[in-house]
């Protein structure tokens, strides 16, 4: 199996630390690589340009790709397809133009001119609305071209909006929403391998944001405990060992959000030798 991810730009750093995170261990890989091998014997990790993965996938160079959402649509392709939303890289493509000029709706947009890296997608927002704008395809920087007469409006990414800002561009709708995704071709969807891959890292989302707690109980408190600990599919509960079988230990998944209250909660019911740790992976 080979995985195709982003050799480099804002992508390239969060998808290896998901990897590693997920246990897929990088080795051999060398800085300017175009490959590695993975703690995997089966997974090789091919380093490609985040627009062209999609197309990668597509061709068989490699069976698995992590990009945009963004790129995805922009290949147009096919026989690929979104296997799990990696949730960082989190952008939004829009249409945008100058804040002071008269181009204030899509509509004003029939007969103008809008520059962009995504003529695929920019072509698909206008035919839905009937219209037919020339689309002038760059490379980057395109907020400079409204202001250098080269076109009207543009269909670029914005996340903070501070780009947009600095070039006095004003959003005037939303193209699309992206974020990261793993995607597969869809010949290799039912591999056992596709779906490992998929399990360890969607187990590293679910993972993120949650902490484990562990807590010795006196039994006789056991039901408060019970009661005041949230979240997923309630708490384990251990006899322990040399414990003289007055207290037992519970173990529960608690959201981060709410680990500072339910420890209040739990000590309260009787709960002592309390411990919170950080959790790698949570395979469902
Ligand atoms: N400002 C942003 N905030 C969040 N995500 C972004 C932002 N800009 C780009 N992205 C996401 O990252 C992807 C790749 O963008 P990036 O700028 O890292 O690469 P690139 O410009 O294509 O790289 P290259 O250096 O090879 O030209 C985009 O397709 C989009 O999904
Ligand atoms: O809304 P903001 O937070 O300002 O982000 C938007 C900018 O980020 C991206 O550029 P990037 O930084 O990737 O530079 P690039 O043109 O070299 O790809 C994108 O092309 C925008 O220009
Ligand atoms: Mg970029």
């Amino acid at each position: 199996m080979r995985l195709a991810v982003p050799n480099k730009g804002r992508l390239h750093d969060p998808t290896i630390d998901l990897l590693e995170r997920a246990g897929l261990h990088l080795e051999n890989g060398a800085a300017r690589k175009l490959y590695a091998d993975t703690v995997d014997p089966e997974v090789t990790i091919l380093f490609a340009r985040a627009a062209d993965i999609p197309e990668y996938v597509a061709d068989g160079a490699a069976d698995l790709g992590i990009t945009g959402y963004d790129q995805y649509r922009e290949a147009d392709v096919a026989t690929v397809s979104e296997l799990l939303d990696l949730e960082f890289g989190r952008c939004r493509l829009v249409l945008a133009s100058p804040e002071d000029g008269d181009i204030d709706a899509v509509e004003d947009l029939a007969g103008k001119t809008v520059a962009t890296e995504f003529p695929t997608v920019t072509r698909q927002f206008f035919d839905e609305r009937g219209l037919e704008p020339s689309i002038v395809e760059v490379t980057g920087a395109t907020e400079l071209t409204p202001h250098v007469e080269m076109a009207d409006a543009i269909v670029d990414i914005t996340s903070t909006g501070t780009t947009l800002k600095m070039n006095r561009l004003a959003v005037i709708e939303e193209v699309l929403s992206s974020s990261v995704r793993l995607f597969a071709r869809e010949d290799v969807l039912e591999e056992p391998k596709v779906q490992e891959i998929r399990t360890a890292l969607s187990s590293v989302l679910a993972a993120d944001g949650k902490r484990y707690l562990m807590m010795n109980v006196p039994k006789n408190r056991l039901e408060d405990v019970r009661e005041v600990i949230p979240g997923m599919g309630g708490p384990t509960i251990m006899d322990i060992a040399n414990g003289g079988g007055e207290s037992v230990a519970v173990h529960a998944v608690v959201d981060e959000r709410e680990v500072f209250e339910t420890i209040t909660e739990v000590k309260n019911t009787g709960a002592s030798d309390i411990l919170v740790t950080e959790i790698e992976r949570l395979v469902e």
